[in-house]
Formats: structure tokens, C-alpha cells, sequence
């Protein structure tokens, strides 16, 4: 039998997944890290926290499963998209890296849109200037630690870095350098454009493979550390969004998913390159060669819950260590019991700035319509309902856009929530269902690896045998109705609120 691992470095940890070549799971391990904010609007993680959970959780799935080491044929690797990892010549790590929340660079994107041109721009790398961005974050550090910028000799995203690590090459994948913003998006390659105009040397940067292509093997020191075989290949692997597409099976057009991790996302496949103009989603290159995709994002989805578990329900936390469950599981418990609308209670999301719809990086979060009778499951439901409604403006913006959705799957952490994938086919008015598989990104660069591997033929020819659809919720008419009103007010908060945000900025 042969078999593949899957590893997905998310912004809360890393979950690492040995398959079988029918992609059953036979051995999965996870490890978490800390995310730091040195300041209201920063994000920033240490790459050595990602090597070493990288390290210890393939440590851990390799010994779990006891299969032979050459059988295991291939990696794929995924993760969080955007961060910046800036290497040095002895290629060690200069900084912390500055990931894809963090929104200090709104004057770097306005020096980027000056410099390459607004029209220029969006039609090479498809997307407006994002603070969110890894192009802005290099300009960042080049204008607020030159003496840093100077030492740099390889930029790497966060999965391109956990390679370098693994095989000692400098290599990314289209999917993951598509939100680098220096990627010529519809050629599938560096622009030498781009890269002029903001001066940033090439050699910096990685080469660019396609998802599904090998771009090493497994070094002898990373074999020693491991019980790897430096025999097992690396593919290109994906983005964790691109990732999680081939992991639910969204590789035709009129398939989508909302997946709800740290980030909420709203992701459609495309064949052809389809741009927002007003750049409220990000168009990327996709994991299938040749194809592309559309996605919204909604910053703080997962964030939001974790952040009310670990700011206001310690009681929850202590509970749900005392019945031995989790604490998000007794928090959706809580959750079915409080009516539709949480009490007349509303919830922003915007605690790291919006991407999608409003590419704000100054707003901030609301709880709204806040009365002595509401209680703390009042709050986590208006939490995820703001988060629900955050997603419909995302998934709006795709009907608008004339992208075809005809069937949108649920994933990532909230994903697990029956309450709240409810809320979601309640809000979108379509069903929305979930994979058998629950490994998402992890299943879909464990395909990808499948297909460098040579053990599958081509990425969609393995989702169709090997994705299955599991539970559907179908919309209750009459909440989408009461959806539909909620959502208007939640509009026409952010509305309201805009020019305070920028007041509150300058405080
Ligand atoms: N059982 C659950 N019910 C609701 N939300 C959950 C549950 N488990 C996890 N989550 C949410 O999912 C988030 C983590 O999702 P995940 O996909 O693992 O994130 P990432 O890829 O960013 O590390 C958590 O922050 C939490 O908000
Ligand atoms: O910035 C984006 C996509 O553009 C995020 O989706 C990141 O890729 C982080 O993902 P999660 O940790 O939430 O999975």
C-alpha cells in the first residue's frame, strides 16, 4: 500500500495527516502555537513555532501509524497564506513573521498603487493593493527596518518556509504566491513589472511551481529528525484555501465552500481569470493547473469565537474541562438554545480591520444593541451570526459577480458547528453541506501529493472518487426571511460607523 501526508500550518496550529492511497485517515497529530500582537492591528507568528510542530506532529503520525517509511510517497503542504518569512544568508530567520491579519501597511498599499498603477496592477496580479498582502509587508520592512531588509536574502510564505526546512529548496506554488500581490495571476508567474516598479529583486523570490508539481525530496538531516525516506517527494501543495478546495472537492466550476478557520472565506472555482472591479474579493490562481478562483474573506470568523472563549468565557472553558469536552461544543449547546437574532443583539466582526466587503483596515468590532437582559450564550450567537453575516456579504459579492454557485460546502473549524453551518444555509438561502472527510486542507495537498506521486491521474479525476458528500442543511424560509432584515441592519451599521473608525484611528 502506498501512502501520503497531508500538512495544513494554520494560524492556530498545525495538523498534520497520514492517508492511505484511498485517502483514509490512518494517523493524524496536531500541535498549536501562539499568535502575537504587539500592537492594536498587528499580527505576527514565529516561523521556528510552525518547524516545530511541522516536526514533532509528522514525528507523531509516522510512529502512530507504523508504516513502512518508503512506502509513504508523497507530501503536500499548505497553510496560511500572505505571512512574510525573510531569510538571511546563513538563512535564518531575520524577523517574526508578519502573517495575513495584520494591517500596519496601509501606507506601504498606497505607495504600491502609486508606483505600479491602480489599472496596471489589478490587471497583473488581479487583486487591488491589501494590506493583508505579503507585497506590502516586504515594503513595510524596507521602510521601518531597513537595517533588516538589508540582511534579507530569500522571501518565503509560511508552507514555502516549513520546506525550505524539509528539503533545503526555495520553492513556492501559484496558489500561495497569487496572494503575494507579484504574481502575474493570469500567467502564472513572477512579474518582472511589478517587481521593477516596487524594486524588489527577483532573486529574492522562489521558483514557482504548479500545485500538483514535485519540487524536492526530503533532506537527509529532516529523514534523521523525522522517519522520513529522503526518497519521499515534496509537491507544490496550495494555499490552505486552494488547499481545502481540492479537500472538499471544489475543482469544477459551480462548486464553492465556506470555510470558517481563523479567517472566513467564501471560495468559488473558475475556470477562466474573473476579477470583482472593485476588488471587494481576491482572484487567485487555483491548485488545479490551469484554473483560478474567486474568494471573499472575512478576517476574524474562528478568530472572533476564540477570541469571546478566551477574553469572556472562562466559565465555558472550565466547564468543558470538567465534563472532558470541548468548550466550543458546549458554546454551540448554548448557542441552539438562544432564538434566531440572539435577543435583538448585533455583532461586527471587524476585530483585525475587513477585507471583503469594505478593505478597511481601521474598523474594529460592535456589539450592538446591547441590553441588561442578555446573557453570554446571547453574545456567542450574535458572535456567530455578525461572522454568518460577514460570509453572506462575501458570498453576495460572488452572485453579483455572476460566479456560478451551485452547491457550497462548509469547512474549517466552525465548519464542525451544526448551529452554526445552520445559520449559513439560513442566511445564503441554499443548502449548505459538508465532506465525510473532515481534513480539508490536509486531504487536499495529500491529493495533490497523490497526483506528483504518480499514484492519481489528475486532481479532479481524485476528488471525484474520493470526496464524498456527507450531512446537508437546507434554509428554513423563515429565518432566511428574518436573515434578510437582520442583514440590512448590520449593512448599515458598518455604514454609520465608518468615519468613527477613522476617528477612532486617530485618537
Ligand atoms: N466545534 C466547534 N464549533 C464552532 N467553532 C469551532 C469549533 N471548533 C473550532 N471552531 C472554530 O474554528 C477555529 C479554528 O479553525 P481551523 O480551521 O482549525 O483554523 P486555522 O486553520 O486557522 O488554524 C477556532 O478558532 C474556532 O473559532
Ligand atoms: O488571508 C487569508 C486568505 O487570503 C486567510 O485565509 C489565511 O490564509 C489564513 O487562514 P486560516 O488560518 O484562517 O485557515
Amino acid at each position: 500500500m502506498n501512502y501520503l501526508i497531508g500538512i495544513d500550518i494554520g494560524t492556530s496550529a498545525t495538523k498534520t495527516v497520514l492517508f492511505d492511497e484511498n485517502c483514509q485517515v490512518i494517523a493524524s497529530a496536531a500541535q498549536e502555537y501562539d499568535l502575537y500582537q504587539p500592537q492594536n492591528g498587528w499580527a505576527e507568528q514565529n516561523p521556528a513555532d510552525w518547524a516545530d510542530a511541522v516536526e514533532s506532529t509528522i514525528k507523531t503520525v509516522v510512529e502512530k501509524a507504523g508504516v513502512a517509511k518508503e512506502d509513504i510517497k508523497g507530501i503536500g503542504l499548505s497553510g496560511q497564506m500572505h505571512g512574510l518569512v525573510m531569510l538571511d544568508a546563513d538563512n535564518s530567520i531575520i524577523r517574526p513573521s508578519i502573517i495575513w491579519c495584520d494591517q500596519r501597511t496601509a501606507k506601504e498599499c498606497a505607495e504600491i498603487t502609486e508606483k505600479v498603477g491602480a489599472k496596471r496592477l489589478i490587471e497583473i496580479t488581479a487583486n487591488p493593493a491589501l494590506t493583508g498582502f505579503t507585497a506590502s509587508k516586504i515594503l513595510w520592512v524596507r521602510n521601518n527596518e531597513p537595517e533588516n531588509y538589508k540582511k534579507c536574502r530569500h522571501i518565503l510564505l509560511p508552507k514555502d518556509y516549513i520546506r525550505f526546512c524539509m528539503t533545503g529548496d526555495y520553492a513556492t506554488e501559484v496558489s500561495d504566491a497569487s496572494g503575494m500581490q507579484l504574481l502575474d495571476v493570469p500567467k502564472r508567474n513572477w512579474s518582472k513589472e511589478v517587481l521593477e516598479k516596487l524594486d524588489i529583486d527577483m532573486a529574492l523570490l522562489p521558483k514557482v511551481y504548479e500545485s500538483p508539481e514535485v519540487t524536492g525530496t526530503i533532506s537527509e538531516a529532516f529523514a534523521q529528525k523525522t522517519g522520513l525516506s529522503t526518497k519521499t517527494v515534496v509537491v507544490g501543495g496550495a494555499g490552505d484555501n486552494a488547499a481545502a478546495a481540492v479537500g472538499t472537492g471544489i475543482v469544477v466550476e459551480g462548486k464553492a465552500f465556506t470555510t470558517i478557520g481563523t479567517s472566513g472565506v467564501v471560495f468559488a472555482h473558475t475556470d477562466n481569470v474573473k476579477i470583482d472591479p472593485k476588488g471587494r474579493v481576491h482572484t487567485f490562481c487555483c491548485a488545479v493547473p490551469g484554473c483560478w478562483h474567486v474568494m471573499g474573506v472575512t478576517q476574524a470568523a474562528g478568530l472572533s469565537l476564540k477570541w469571546f472563549r478566551d477574553t469572556l468565557a472562562e466559565d465555558y472553558k472550565q466547564q468543558a474541562q470538567k465534563d472532558n469536552i470541548d468548550a466550543y461544543d458546549l458554546m454551540n449547546k448554548a448557542v441552539e438554545k438562544v432564538p434566531l437574532g440572539s435577543r435583538k443583539l448585533l455583532y461586527l466582526p471587524y476585530l483585525m480591520g475587513e477585507r471583503t466587503p469594505h478593505l478597511d483596515p481601521d474598523c474594529r468590532g460592535v456589539f450592538f444593541g446591547l441590553s441588561a437582559i442578555h446573557t453570554k450564550a446571547d453574545m456567542i450567537r450574535a458572535v456567530m451570526e455578525g461572522v454568518s453575516y460577514s460570509l453572506k456579504d462575501c458570498n453576495s459579492i460572488l452572485q453579483e459577480m455572476g460566479v456560478k454557485v451551485n452547491e457550497m460546502m462548509a469547512c474549517g473549524g466552525g465548519g464542525k458547528s451544526p448551529v452554526w453551518r445552520q445559520m449559513l444555509a439560513d442566511m445564503y438561502g441554499c443548502a449548505v453541506k459538508t465532506i465525510a472527510a473532515q481534513e480539508g486542507p490536509a486531504l487536499g495537498v495529500a491529493i495533490l501529493a497523490g497526483v506528483g506521486a504518480g499514484i492519481f491521474n489528475s486532481v479532479p479525476e481524485a476528488c471525484e472518487r474520493f470526496i464524498q458528500t456527507d450531512k446537508i442543511c437546507q434554509t428554513n424560509t423563515e429565518n432566511h426571511a428574518y436573515y434578510e432584515k437582520g442583514h440590512k441592519l448590520y449593512k448599515k451599521l458598518y455604514i454609520q460607523l465608518k468615519e468613527c473608525y477613522q476617528d477612532l484611528t486617530q485618537l
